[in-house]
């Protein structure tokens, strides 16, 4: 009972698609949902959770829809990205009220456990106020925790969070998928991901754009054509070497700032990397600066939505 499965899944907000026609199937272990501010990565957490209805199409868990499903929420734990609106509340009572509210048996049992999961147990019987961010995270974590669930969703996890924070959150996490849980969490950044995720999903501007193993992905990230930019000793004579290079789809020369330099087009990045510095001492002229010009994610996002 910990297999999602989306299918032909659209939410839309007024006029706005927020998801268009999303199908996939996410499965024990970690996965990485990857995709830009505003993708859609929040409301498709929400509907995976349960607690937003599909406009068009479903989410089953375990063969059944979890939208309104009590059943379902038994199995699903939901770290949102938003913060503790209770912060005067201490941890341990953060915790409590999650098992009071899905009637566990033992709730301060489940408490305490829960506690001690995510290292929060000496924190605990301080107010939440007084909790740095990575703090405040692993409390909304037990909070999901607590019931122990099957399937874990978490919204944009190490948003804001320090370095050694978000080391101790990303071994949890990573914890949790060898324990056989599924768990999903949302991220607009690529090395969040890579770090951990087993398999990465990506969204962009509501669509599913990609999904495979990290390899896969980065893949069809460095497989795309990349922009750089050239400066060097004589960029005239650079222009003409380089035009005669198979890993080369466009040269053009600009002079944005006064001074002139290349900007290159290239099909093949390992090989313009290697072919560029024996080109350039055959033709005697020094390399003064090499850049990529689109390497922000945004622009390999729209690769893979094109593509
Ligand atoms: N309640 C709402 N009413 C209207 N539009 C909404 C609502 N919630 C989300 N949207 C819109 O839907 C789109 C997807 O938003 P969503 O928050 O799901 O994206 P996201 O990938 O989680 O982005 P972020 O990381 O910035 O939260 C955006 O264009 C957003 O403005």
């Amino acid at each position: 009972m910990t297999d999602l499965v989306l299918t032909d899944v659209s939410r839309w907000y007024g006029n706005v698609v927020a998801v268009n026609d999303v199908s996939m199937a996410i499965g024990p272990g970690v996965t990485g949902l990857l995709g830009p501010n505003g993708a859609g990565k929040s409301t498709l957490i929400s509907m995976m959770a349960g607690f937003l209805e599909p406009s068009a199409g479903a989410v089953t868990l375990g063969g059944a829809s979890v939208w309104r499903n009590v059943t379902a929420y038994k199995e699903l734990g939901l770290v949102p990205e938003r913060e503790v609106s209770f912060s005067y509340l201490t941890g341990r009572q953060f915790v409590a009220a999650s098992a009071e509210l899905h009637r566990l048996r033992d709730p301060r049992g489940a408490t305490q456990a829960a506690l001690e999961e995510v290292a929060l147990v000496e924190a605990a019987d301080r107010p939440i106020s007084t909790y740095s961010k990575g703090m405040r995270q692993r409390a909304k974590l037990a909070s999901a925790l607590v019931h122990e669930p099957g399937v874990l969703l978490l919204d944009e996890p190490f948003n804001g969070v320090d370095p050694r924070q978000r080391m101790h959150l990303m071994e949890l996490l990573t914890r949790m998928g060898e324990q056989g849980r599924t768990v999903l969490f949302s991220s607009h950044i690529l090395e969040e991901v890579e770090h951990i995720a087993r398999h990465v999903e990506v969204v962009v501007s509501g669509r599913h754009a990609a999904s495979g193993d990290f390899g896969a992905i980065r893949r069809l990230m460095t497989d795309r054509p990349t922009h750089y930019t050239v400066r060097s000793s004589d960029d005239r004579r650079l222009a003409a070497a380089l035009m005669g290079q198979p890993s080369v789809r466009s040269v053009a020369l600009a002079a944005p700032t006064g001074t002139e330099e290349v900007h290159v087009e290239v099909t093949d990045m390992g090989d313009f990397a290697r072919a560029l510095p024996a080109l350039a001492r055959d033709a005697g002229i020094t390399v003064r600066e090499l850049r990529p010009t689109d390497e922000s994610l945004e622009s390999v996002f729209t690769y893979l939505v094109q593509s």
